[in-house]
């Protein structure tokens, strides 16, 4: 059929790639083409190798145009748990992933891949945005916790979560079998690693009591590889400081926190010309890298983090591969032109392998 034709197009220029690129002789390459074209015509569809599994994932951070960190692409971990068949087992998987990753603050880059999609359904699917978040609630004109969160929070307490009502609550795992309800697995605390965060020279950053959790783990993204759909495959790396500095707890849409830091260093706030709102940010940016670094969880700073893209630049144009990357992500939100990125154009082609987001 057209869809088995598309599928073995996509999965012969995958495998041509990846082996070419494991150093496998062509022989090898054209068998396990032959290979998956019987595989397609007798099920409709192909299982990835463990192999290619592994590269075909790492060749997915390494095409996320939108990503400033995949210098370090090769260095992605993968766990391969395609057999997991239960919400329980996946939930099991997850905890996993979390103590994995999270590694006493010396995070590890590390991706969990779950059963593919087989006839255009998902075996499973995990509802959160990312594996740990903050609860939001509505209380009339304002939020309580991360205003991001309030419908997802709204799901969760439908499907009877009580959170204890704090600004820094930790969602529940919502993990849906396909064709059942889904499924409500609270996270245990100790599980979690978190930072507070101060400032070097600013004690009264410590009295707003604010805090963020240290591994970021998208699962709500979808991973593709030689045209088989991957629709659970959560992954994290560690977070670039201005993440949570400049967008997390600073947006007025978020936390919201601008005027509590400026109150904190005696601003005027009154007037947009003392630039109260970008010695706030700054210095709420000082705060959240002094404090992970504090506490001993990794975390890269976005000058730092921009050198690390110039050197992949090089280091695709070395391999022989043509950089794509899209400008307008790339460039951090705190001083952009302070970094080698605002100054040149990036081709935004969107390669495969990769990450997309999912309707629904
Ligand atoms: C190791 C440290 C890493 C750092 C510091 C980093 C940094 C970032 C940052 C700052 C963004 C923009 C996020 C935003 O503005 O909301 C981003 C986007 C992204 N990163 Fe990375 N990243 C890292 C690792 C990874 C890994 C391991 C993967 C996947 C295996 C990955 C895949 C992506 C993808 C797919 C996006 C775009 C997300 C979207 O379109 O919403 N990154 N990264
Ligand atoms: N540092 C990170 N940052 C992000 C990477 C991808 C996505 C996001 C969150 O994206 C949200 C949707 C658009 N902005 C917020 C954050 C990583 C998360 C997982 C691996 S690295």
């Amino acid at each position: 059929s057209i869809n088995h034709e598309r599928l073995l197009t996509e999965a012969a220029r995958f495998i041509r790639d990846c082996y070419r690129e494991l150093g496998l002789p062509q022989e090898q390459q054209e068998e396990r083409i032959r290979e998956i074209e019987e595989e397609i015509r007798r099920s409709g569809t192909y299982a990835h190798t463990r192999a290619e599994l592994v590269h075909g994932a790492k060749m997915a951070w390494r095409n996320s145009n939108r990503c400033i960190g995949r210098l370090l692409w090769e260095t992605l971990e993968v766990f391969d748990e395609r057999e997991t068949k239960t919400a329980e087992e996946a939930y099991d998987k997850l905890t996993r992933h979390i103590r994995h990753a999270t590694n006493g603050g010396n995070i590890r880059s590390t991706i969990t891949v779950f059963p593919p999609r087989k006839d255009g359904t998902d075996p499973l699917r995990i509802r959160n945005h990312q594996l740990i978040r903050y609860a939001g609630y509505r209380e009339g004109e304002s939020v309580i916790g991360d205003p991001a969160s309030v419908g997802f929070t709204q799901t969760c307490e439908r499907l009877g979560w009580r959170g204890e009502g704090t600004p820094f609550d930790v969602l529940p795992l919502v993990i849906e079998e396909r064709g059942q309800e889904p499924k409500l697995f609270p996270l245990p605390e100790e599980l979690i690693m978190e930072v507070q965060i101060t400032h070097p020279d600013l004690p009264g950053m410590a009295g707003l009591g604010v805090r963020w959790y240290a591994v970021p783990i998208i699962s709500d993204m979808r991973l593709e590889i030689g045209g088989i759909d991957y629709p659970t495959a959560p992954f994290n790396g560690w977070y670039m400081g201005t993440e949570i500095g400049a967008r997390n707890l600073a947006d007025t849409g978020r936390y919201d926190l601008l005027p509590s830091v400026a109150r904190v260093m005696g601003l005027d706030t009154r007037s947009a010309r003392s630039l109260w709102i970008d010695r706030a940010l700054v210095e709420l940016n000082v705060a959240v890298l002094h404090s992970y670094r504090q506490a001993g969880v990794t975390l890269v700073d976005h000058h730092t983090a921009a050198r690390q893209f110039r050197a992949f630049e090089k280091k695709e144009q070395d391999a022989g591969r043509a950089v794509t990357g899209n400008w307008t992500w790339l460039i951090p939100p705190l001083s952009p032109a302070a970094t080698h990125i605002f100054h040149r154009p990036y081709d935004n082609e969107v390669l495969k392998p990769n990450f997309f987001y999912q309707k629904d």
